[in-house]
């Protein structure tokens, strides 16, 4: 059976990027169904270019991308990507259970079951009463969980999500990677997120791609061996995390030099 996801020899080239125009150097990986991975670069390494070409939304210049075995040309119907600016992502003038039932109009779903996905959705984001408010009533931290219920009601084969925590304070980004890491292991989704927060990426991946600086290259893949259950003050204390986490910082100060040496 074919990976969930496979990225084959990617490669983009953008006419006025850094680095003689390259944003992303022949990347190869894999994520398998029900996996957390997570993706941790340095600020303008490539991180949101190789997302947009997974998701379809950029063509890259070399390499292909699959998904569940079929090549990813255009947009895929069974994907879904959470942004970090929930601002710009919800419609202000339609309500929450409106917002959240939005691309769901694309699919075969009749008004009633759309409603009650996006009721379900809500739910599982910890706001099943919020669905009559509008997204400008909502606290920023809500206003992502709306965006993650949008993404999780059309119950895609992978969300991709990109620094989806990273406009909101430090309380709330624990709260929501908790909540993320609830869902995805209740749902058994397939998620791949890019960041650039070393911590966030060891404690809520299942699994941390390292890249370097620009142009994006794999530097590492490293498995997360913590236990599924993890808490925001015992697992960042315990030692598994810390020597992850240093790794990573390592690996991220090293470049493609560390990379050989690991
Ligand atoms: N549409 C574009 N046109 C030209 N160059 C671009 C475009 N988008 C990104 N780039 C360039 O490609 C490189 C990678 O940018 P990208 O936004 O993918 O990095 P990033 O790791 O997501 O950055 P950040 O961490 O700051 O969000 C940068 O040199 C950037 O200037």
């Amino acid at each position: 059976m074919p990976a969930m996801l496979e990225v084959n020899g990617l490669h983009h080239v953008f006419s006025t990027a850094d680095a003689a125009g390259i944003a992303v150097r022949d990347l190869s990986f894999t994520v398998e169904t029900g996996q957390l991975a997570c993706i941790v670069g340095p600020s303008g390494c490539g991180k949101s270019t190789l997302l947009r070409c997974i998701a379809g939304l950029i063509e890259p210049s070399g390499g292909e991308v699959r998904l569940h075995g079929d090549p990813v040309s255009g947009v895929p119907d069974d994907l879904a990507v959470v942004f970090q600016d929930y601002s710009r992502s919800l419609f202000p003038w339609l309500s929450v259970r409106q917002n959240v039932e939005f691309p769901l109009r694309w699919r075969e779903l009749n008004r009633a079951e759309r409603r009650e996905r996006a009721l379900e959705a809500l739910g599982w984001v910890g706001l099943p009463d919020a669905g009559t408010r509008y997204p400008w009533q909502l606290s920023g931290g809500m206003q992502q969980r709306v965006s993650i219920a949008r993404a999780l009601a059309s119950r895609p084969a992978l969300l991709l999500m990109d620094e989806p925590f990273a406009s909101v304070d430090a309380q709330t980004r624990f709260e929501l990677e908790d909540l993320l890491r609830r869902v995805q292991r209740e749902l058994g989704s397939t998620v791949l997120l890019v960041t650039h927060d070393i911590d966030e990426s060891v404690y809520l991946g299942d699994r941390v791609l390292v890249l370097s600086p620009s142009p994006a290259s794999i530097v590492a893949d490293l498995p997360v061996d913590l236990p599924a259950e993890r808490d925001q003050i015992d697992t960042r204390e315990s030692a598994d995390f810390v020597a992850l986490r240093g790794e990573v910082a390592r690996l991220l100060r090293g470049g493609p030099q560390a990379a050989k040496a690991h």
